[in-house]
């Protein structure tokens, strides 16, 4: 199981010091949607100059223009890049092919969908590396957690790594690592708090090694 820290709230810079601070503890440094919206790819490559060793996501949530999108997210530095399970399944399966073309990964991110079953079987048959439970921070404000959701889509995917996102904590870590995702996902339970580094290495303890 690998401990994917999602770095949602910084600028570049914050970015890379939080990266300093958690590195011993995380597999995957997230490259969040708000820093790809204010700071662009090139931020992405900034850290990526700053850090050349580390497994670097961009999260793109892709939606269209699926090819060119994987691949602009390679060239400035990304390991790995997300597409919306919302998008066309044409969209999707270029996304794959562009990934793996280039030596990397794709994962499809679920959120939004209402018919997780139907839609975790159709994905798991395209190929993504991961498939990813998430309840975006619009839920989270209303109460909503993953926890339901992952289960469903875990019992409904054969071949594709599961991933899982939305406000886990330190304190609700232990509920979801016992399901059994192969990416944990992790963003303000780890960055927010007082010591990110006590945080990251908390959770990661409680994980089973890969
Ligand atoms: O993709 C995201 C928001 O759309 C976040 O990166 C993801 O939800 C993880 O962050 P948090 O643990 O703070 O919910």
């Amino acid at each position: 199981m690998k401990l994917q820290l999602a770095i949602d709230l910084e600028d570049v810079d914050g970015a890379i010091k939080l990266i300093e601070k958690t590195k011993d503890s995380v597999d995957i440094f997230e490259y969040g949607t708000p820093l790809v919206i204010n700071f662009g790819l090139e931020g992405l490559k900034k850290v990526r100059e700053a850090f050349p060793d580390i497994t670097l996501l961009a999260d793109l949530k892709i939606m269209d223009v699926a090819s060119y999108e994987v691949e602009q997210a390679f060239k400035y530095g990304a390991d790995i890049t997300t597409i919306l399970a919302a998008a066309e399944d044409q969209s999707i399966k270029d996304a794959v092919k562009a990934a793996h073309d280039a030596g990397k990964e794709l994962l499809v991110d679920m959120i939004g969908i209402h018919d997780l079953a139907k839609r975790a079987k159709e994905v798991d048959a395209m190929g993504a590396d991961y498939i990813g439970t998430h309840t975006g921070y619009d839920l989270q404000a209303l109460g909503e957690t993953p926890f339901e959701a992952f289960n469903t889509i875990k019992e409904n995917v054969i071949t594709t790594k599961t991933a899982v996102a939305g406000g886990i904590k330190v304190d609700t870590a232990e509920k979801i690592i016992a399901a059994g995702p192969d990416l944990l996902i992790v963003g303000g339970g780890i960055s927010t708090v007082d010591d990110p580094a006590a945080a990251a290495k908390q959770i990661k303890a409680m994980m089973p090694k890969d």
